[in-house]
């Protein structure tokens, strides 16, 4: 099975010595610069639902590993992959595998190793990038004055939970469609992140929504926020599928990047959103008033529900 799914996504990749098929890869690390590490475990039936299209979970299970590397900035090499499957089944492999190695393939990761075993499905992924000498995004760095930016829009995977799930039976079309596609084949920022690596002060993906995210990132760098809730970017299918600020706020499963930098000139800022392959909207100011605070259209300002995603909190 490792032979026949596996050593395909082994593929050709700067620095590998020992792929998938022995006890242990062989790596060659960049000679100068740091190695990024992450992993990242999906449960079926708690980080996807259970129909979710195979070969969708495929590609999610790599984004959202790959969306960590890029959130301190890395460029993503090798990946390490454990799977646990209820039964052995070429179809469910073969579409997996496939979703898999398209995204793989675009950002030139090479598959290392892993391990397979049998039990309630599940997908772990190790990944492991590479960030310039003394680089790499932190939460830490986050300054008052600094803005709060985020790529793409909010909100958009939660509500298309929501709508997969009350679909009943019937395919989803239109914007539901377009939400369930942000939910289940995330695209993970890496070219922003390092593209962010000289300007961001600090970055974090948002996983569990953007409101605990933007929190854990000011505590960390010992500072506070407000956040304008209009400039929360939303697509349009979200808008058209009626989304609302809690959706937005908490619903969390984005997989976009978070960050802070320091104002930028108009030129700059112009040079920067030429460098990313996705749009980027300011959506607060750092302070130095610790906590988290949301100002509505009017200029009113009150504490924000700082709520997210949170395994325990959910009934098993
Ligand atoms: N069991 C564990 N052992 C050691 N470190 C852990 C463990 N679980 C989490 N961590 C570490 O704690 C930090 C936060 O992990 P957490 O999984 O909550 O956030 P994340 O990976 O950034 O977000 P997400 O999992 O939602 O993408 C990371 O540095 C992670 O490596
Ligand atoms: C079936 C189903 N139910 C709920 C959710 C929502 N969800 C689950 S885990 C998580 C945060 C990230 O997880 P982690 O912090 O473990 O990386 C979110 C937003 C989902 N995706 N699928
Ligand atoms: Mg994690």
């Amino acid at each position: 099975m490792i032979r026949r799914y596996f050593q395909a996504l082994t593929a050709h990749r700067e620095g590998v010595a020992l792929g998938v098929g022995d006890d242990a890869a062989l790596l060659e690390p960049p000679a100068e610069g740091r190695v990024a590490v992450s992993c990242d475990t999906l449960v079926s039936g708690v980080h996807f639902p259970e129909d979710i299209p195979v070969e969708a979970l495929g590609h999610r299970s790599l984004a959202v590993n790959l969306s960590d590397i890029a959130a301190v900035g890395g460029r993503p090499l090798w990946v390490l992959l454990s799977l646990t499957l209820p039964a052995y089944d070429a179809q469910w492999l073969e579409a997996f595998t496939q979703g898999f190695k398209g995204l793989a393939d675009r950002h030139g990761v090479a598959l290392v190793g892993g391990d397979t075993t049998r039990g309630a499905l599940s997908v772990t992924i190790t990944a492991l990038g590479h960030v310039p000498p003394g680089g790499g995004l932190h939460r830490s760095g986050a300054r008052p004055g600094d803005g709060i930016w985020v790529t793409g829009t909010l909100g958009d995977a939660a509500l298309g939970l929501q709508r997969w799930q009350q679909r009943a039976g019937q395919p989803l079309t239109g914007d539901a469609a377009f939400l369930a596609a942000r939910l289940f084949r995330p695209e993970p920022r890496v070219v922003a992140g390092q593209a962010l690596l000289e300007t961001a002060s600090a970055a974090v993906d948002i996983s569990d929504g953007v409101a605990v995210d933007v929190a854990r990132l000011l505590e960390e760098s010992g500072v506070g926020a407000t956040l304008e809730l209009d400039a929360l970017p939303r697509s349009e299918g979200f808008i058209a599928e009626g989304g609302d600020l809690a959706t937005l706020l908490h619903g969390g499963d984005d997989y976009e990047l978070c960050f802070t930098m320091p104002p930028l000139g108009a030129e700059a800022l112009e040079g920067l959103r030429r460098r990313l392959d996705v749009p980027i909207t300011r959506i607060g100011t750092v302070e130095s008033t610790p906590g988290l605070r949301g100002a509505d259209g009017a200029g009113n300002v009150c504490a924000l529900d700082v709520g997210g995603y949170d395994h325990f909190a959910v009934d098993p």
